[in-house]
This record gives structure tokens, C-alpha cells and sequence, in this order.
């Protein structure tokens, strides 16, 4: 008999995902079942919290590893910020040899104030993870977001009124992570978990209504699957993709659009873009282009609203004299004649 239906799910996710990173190309098993101790494969690690998506992911990265000549580990983050995440952490890494993953380590990290507990949580994490990753010499760590996470950020963020590279939601591939489940609805994780005996630990979170993304969970997506048929979560995340599909092609156009309307160059003076080059571009690139600018001359991707933007645009389209915008990161937007020049403290890694 084969595995039940949803662990077949998770387990095929897991090798699609790490296909590429594979040294068996027939995908089955040595006789040992485990890694060639010749060739020896590339590390993969899970970024497990113990919840049933990363849960589920972490079993399926135990079993799809050796058979795709890999070797896999696992990572669980401690933030101290509930009672008991300690002994949670412990109790994670304790179970990885059960599930085949080899190094498993508890990261403990310090979790600042800067914007909201959730996000310093997150950027703490992420810092923690990455550095482990370094660290262990990984090729890549694996992230248990699912199909439904994916929509409740879309969601959020058409709420927002974002454009479409912020509705593209999370990516596949980004960095060293890759989130194979993004494809999968979240019960196929319950299902899988449930189905292999392992009980996953449920973030009280997850369910209070103080935070936003479990409204969204709770509140939001069920109403509109109710009132507009049950697609909607699947529709949602389809939705992501196409944008990310769109997204991609206007970069790459903007990308193009930059490097012709650098026109007093990147360098001390800030960076200074054509403003007749800027205004024959569509404003969806045009847009692109003057958020590249500020970036590159000093101002964070993640601060940067879509109204900062748009009052750039303004300088660009609307102009009658006004004298000049000021962006986050302490940069400086002002037109003199047919140059628009971003003036700020220049990064290093200029786009
Ligand atoms: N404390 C943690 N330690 C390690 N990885 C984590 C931790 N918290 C989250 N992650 C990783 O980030 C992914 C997304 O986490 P998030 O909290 O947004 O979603 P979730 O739905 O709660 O996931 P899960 O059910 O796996 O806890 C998780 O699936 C996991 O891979």
C-alpha cells in the first residue's frame, strides 16, 4: 500500500522543488537508503516551527533526501516571546532524527521593537536562519508556506491597494529559500501529519483576532469562499502568479528604461535620470524606474510607499515648479531642467 494521499502530496512538492539540486537522477533509493557516503549531496535544511505546514515539510524532506542523493537537516527557531517556546524548540529538534534529518539546531533569537512584534520577529528569524545556513554551508532552506498563506497575502495586500509585483505575494525561490507547498492547500499538511502520527504544535496566534492575517484566516476567506464559491483561495494564489509573471516583464523593461535614462550618471552627486527618457515610458515602467533610483541612492525597497512614488511621478509628469520630494532613508528627489536628480547617502550595490 502507498503512503496516504496527502503525505504523497508533500513528498512530491518536496521533490519537485529540489529536482535540480538532485545527484540520483532516477530518484530512487540506494540499496542503504541513505546518502552516498562518495558524494556526498548538498545540504538542504527546513525552517521548522513545529506547526503542521513545516511539520508535514520537514517529514517529507527527511524521506525525499536520500533518495535524491541530499542531505537534510533541520532548523527551529526560538523567539522568547510565548511561555514554554524553549522546551517547543527542544522538543522540534528532538524529533528530527525520527524524521531522517540530520544536523538539527535550536537558534534563540533577540527579537527588537521596530515595526511591530510580529515583523521584528520575522527579520530576527530570517537573520538567524540565513546566518545558520552560512554557517552549516546549506544550499538551501525550506519554508512550510502553503497555498493558503500565499492567498491570505494576496489579500491583505490588494487591501493595501498594492501594485503587481507586491500582489505576486511570496516567491518559489528567493535567496537560499525555496517554499515548496506553495502549490498545496494547507489541510494537505493536517492530512499528511495526521496520517504519519505527528502532532503538530498549534501557535495560539494563529487564532487571535488581534492580528490581522488571522482575521483574514478566519473572518475574510471563509465569507468569501461562502459567497463566491469555494475557488476563491485557489484563485487567489493563481492570481499571484500571473502577477508575478507581469511584474518580471515590466522589471526587466524598467531595468532597460534605467540604464538609458541615467543621464548625470550614479556616482557621488546621487543618481540623475533623463526626465524626457522617463516621460515617453508607460507609467507602470516609469514607476519601476524611479524606485530603482531611490533605492540606489540610499533609500530601503521595504519604506518605500507606492504615494512616495507616485509624488516622484508627479515631478516627472505634473511638474510646475515644486520644489522637490523627500523619500525615506534620508534621500532627496529634485528636478533641475530636464534631470531629475535623487540625492542621498549611495548604497554599494547599485541595480
Ligand atoms: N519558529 C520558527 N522556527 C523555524 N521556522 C519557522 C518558525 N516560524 C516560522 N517558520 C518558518 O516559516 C514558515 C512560515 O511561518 P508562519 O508562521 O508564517 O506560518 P505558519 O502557517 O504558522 O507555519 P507553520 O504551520 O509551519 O508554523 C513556516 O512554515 C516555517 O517554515
Amino acid at each position: 500500500m502507498g503512503p496516504h494521499p496527502a503525505v504523497a502530496d508533500v513528498r512530491r512538492a518536496v521533490r519537485l522543488c529540489l529536482a535540480d539540486l538532485s545527484n540520483r537522477k532516477s530518484g530512487k533509493p540506494d540499496k542503504s537508503g541513505k546518502p552516498d557516503e562518495r558524494e556526498q549531496g548538498a545540504l538542504v535544511l527546513v525552517a521548522c516551527s513545529g506547526g503542521a505546514d513545516s511539520l508535514a515539510l520537514a517529514a517529507a524532506l527527511g524521506f525525499c533526501a536520500p533518495r535524491l542523493g541530499l542531505r537534510a537537516g533541520l532548523l527551529t527557531v526560538d523567539h522568547g516571546l510565548q511561555e514554554g517556546s524553549a522546551e517547543r524548540a527542544r522538543e522540534v529538534v528532538r524529533l528530527a532524527p525520527a524524521l531522517g534529518l540530520g544536523p538539527a539546531e535550536a537558534l534563540t533569537v533577540v527579537v527588537g521593537g521596530a515595526g511591530g512584534p510580529e515583523a521584528a520577529a520575522r527579520e530576527a528569524r530570517y537573520e538567524a536562519l540565513s546566518r545558520a545556513a552560512r554557517r552549516l554551508d546549506a544550499a538551501v532552506v525550506l519554508l512550510g508556506h502553503t497555498l493558503d498563506d500565499q492567498a491570505e497575502t494576496v489579500l491583505l495586500r490588494l487591501a493595501r491597494g498594492s501594485g503587481t509585483r507586491s500582489l505576486a505575494g511570496m516567491p518559489e525561490i528567493s535567496d537560499i529559500y525555496r517554499r515548496p507547498l506553495l502549490g498545496l492547500a494547507r489541510v494537505r499538511t493536517r492530512q499528511a501529519c495526521a496520517a504519519l502520527g505527528l502532532s503538530p504544535w498549534v501557535d495560539p496566534h494563529n487564532a487571535d483576532p488581534a492580528y490581522t492575517r488571522p482575521r483574514v484566516r478566519h473572518d475574510v476567506l471563509p465569507v468569501l469562499e461562502a459567497a463566491l464559491g469555494p475557488g476563491v483561495t485557489e484563485a487567489l494564489a493563481r492570481t499571484a502568479r500571473l502577477c508575478r509573471d507581469d511584474a518580471d516583464a515590466l522589471d526587466e523593461w524598467a531595468g532597460d528604461v534605467y540604464v538609458k535614462s541615467l543621464e548625470a550618471g550614479v556616482g557621488e552627486a546621487g543618481v540623475g535620470l533623463s526626465v524626457a527618457v522617463l516621460a515617453e515610458a508607460p507609467a507602470a515602467v516609469r514607476r519601476r524606474v524611479l524606485r530603482r533610483a531611490a533605492v540606489a541612492a540610499g533609500s530601503s525597497a521595504s519604506a518605500l510607499a507606492a504615494v512616495h512614488i507616485e509624488e516622484v511621478d508627479r515631478l516627472v509628469t505634473g511638474w510646475h515648479g515644486q520644489k522637490g520630494v523627500d523619500l525615506p532613508g534620508g534621500v532627496g528627489v529634485v528636478r533641475r531642467y530636464g534631470t531629475l536628480y535623487f540625492v542621498g547617502k549611495l548604497v554599494d550595490n547599485l541595480a
